[in-house]
């Protein structure tokens, strides 16, 4: 073996990775048949472990078997592993991923492996592809990471490992050209048994940074199930009150409320048939959010009654926001559009804001001040914006 002692021996180290690779792999495995199939890409990353551990196999046999099988289809199988990973990130991240340019480079490289493994053997120049070629996918994988917005700590520990196992390939291939190569792939020394176990935490990590992903991605769905009506996706009733609550709950006299109603909105389901109304409805709210913008949040309070939460609003704007709600959903439908045999709608809408209630503000105030200005708008005709007294 090389000059200088083993700090640890690669064989071993080289094993354990492949075995624990595979115990990440049914963990990973496992978790996704608990979880919805909107989470993609955990298939990929099962997988990858999995190859790994063949790989791991076929190195480690190095010396004992062919070298045809220990070096070329090792490194084979090893960057497939590492495309399989990068390809279950394409697909978490995107739904949909092209790893093809990536194998048919994995293909040049065995090629190159066979050349310089079997034809004219040359751990240097070998050590030297696969450490460039390695450092590439992984640099090339962390930017997916780097690119996707989202602080959650799954993404940075994954964007992490990712760089720090591009940066241990390149310093290695650094190493080579140093004139620092070593000996060969079971060499013991520092630097090739730094460069080995890094593989190792890198499996193990991989695998918990996906599976923190995945968790969270779950957990955001739910909560975005959870909070809305799945028709329109405006935020469901117990959602938007909740927010109300919180708006109003320190006695609070600003902000405001817009207790908005379609008007003959069972006149659209009974001339044109109820999935039409449906379409109407979610072209409606579709209006309404673009008229809130960022300034409030809407909700389906019911049926076709929608509340608008102001929550930095006082009464003059939530009169404007309210009049720019109305004409929005008024405008004709245009005539290239499913909704237009419907030609368009109106809306009746209720304001009422936290200095309208008597003494201490409180949400049921506020909300019953709209819902009767609401009722008075319809009273007097519909299709109109009216306050609270
Ligand atoms: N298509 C569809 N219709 C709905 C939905 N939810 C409620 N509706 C209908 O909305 C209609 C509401 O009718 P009404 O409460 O009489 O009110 P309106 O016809 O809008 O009349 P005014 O409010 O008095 O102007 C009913 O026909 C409901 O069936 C829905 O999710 N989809």
């Amino acid at each position: 073996m090389g000059a200088s002692p083993a700090i640890l021996d690669p064989r071993s180290i080289i094993l354990l990775a492949g075995v624990m690779g595979v115990m990440m792999a049914l963990v990973v495995f496992f978790m996704r048949r608990s979880y919805p199939r909107s989470i993609q890409g955990l298939g990929e990353w099962s997988r990858a472990p999995l190859v790994a551990f063949v790989s791991t196999l076929l190195f480690a046999a190095r010396g004992y078997f062919p070298d045809f099988l220990t070096i070329v289809v090792a490194n084979f199988v090893l960057f497939q592993a590492c495309i399989l990973y990068y390809a279950g990130s394409q697909k978490f991240l995107f739904g949909h991923g092209d790893t093809r340019g990536w194998t048919a480079l994995n293909g040049m490289l065995a090629l190159l492996l066979f050349w310089f493994g079997i034809v004219k053997p040359d751990f240097e120049v070998r050590l030297l592809f696969v450490t460039a070629a390695v450092s590439a996918l992984f640099f090339r994988h962390a930017q997916l990471y780097m690119r996707h917005k989202g602080r959650v700590f799954g993404k940075r520990l994954m964007t992490g490992l990712l760089l720090a196992q591009a940066l241990v390939a390149g310093l290695r291939f650094v190493s080579v050209v140093a004139g620092m190569a070593g000996s060969g792939l079971m060499e013991g020394s520092w630097i090739q048994s730094i460069y080995i176990s890094m593989y190792s935490f890198t499996v193990l990590l991989l695998s918990i940074a996906v599976i923190l992903m995945a968790t969270d991605r779950v957990h955001t769905e739910f909560e975005y199930l959870a909070t809305r009506d799945p028709l329109t996706g405006a935020l469901n009733r117990r959602a938007l009150l909740d927010a109300c609550h919180g708006a109003f709950a320190s006695g609070e006299r600003r902000g405001a409320l817009l207790m908005v109603d379609l008007d003959h909105f069972k006149s659209i389901n009974d001339r044109f048939g109820h999935q039409m109304g449906d379409a109407v409805l979610r072209e409606a709210v579709g209006r309404m959010q673009r008229a809130v913008g960022d300034k409030g949040l809407l909700g389906r309070y019911g049926g076709e009654e929608f509340l608008v939460l102001l929550p930095d609003a006082g009464k003059a704007e939530a009169m404007e926001v309210a009049a720019r709600l109305r004409q929005a959903i008024g405008e004709p439908f245009p005539s290239d559009s499913p909704m237009a045999a419907v030609g368009s709608i109106a809306a009746s809408i209720g304001v009422a804001a936290g200095e309208d209630s008597s003494g201490r503000t409180d949400i049921d105030d506020v909300l019953a001040l709209a819902d009767a200005a609401l009722y008075r708008a319809k009273e007097m005709g519909r299709d109109r914006v009216i306050a609270a007294a």
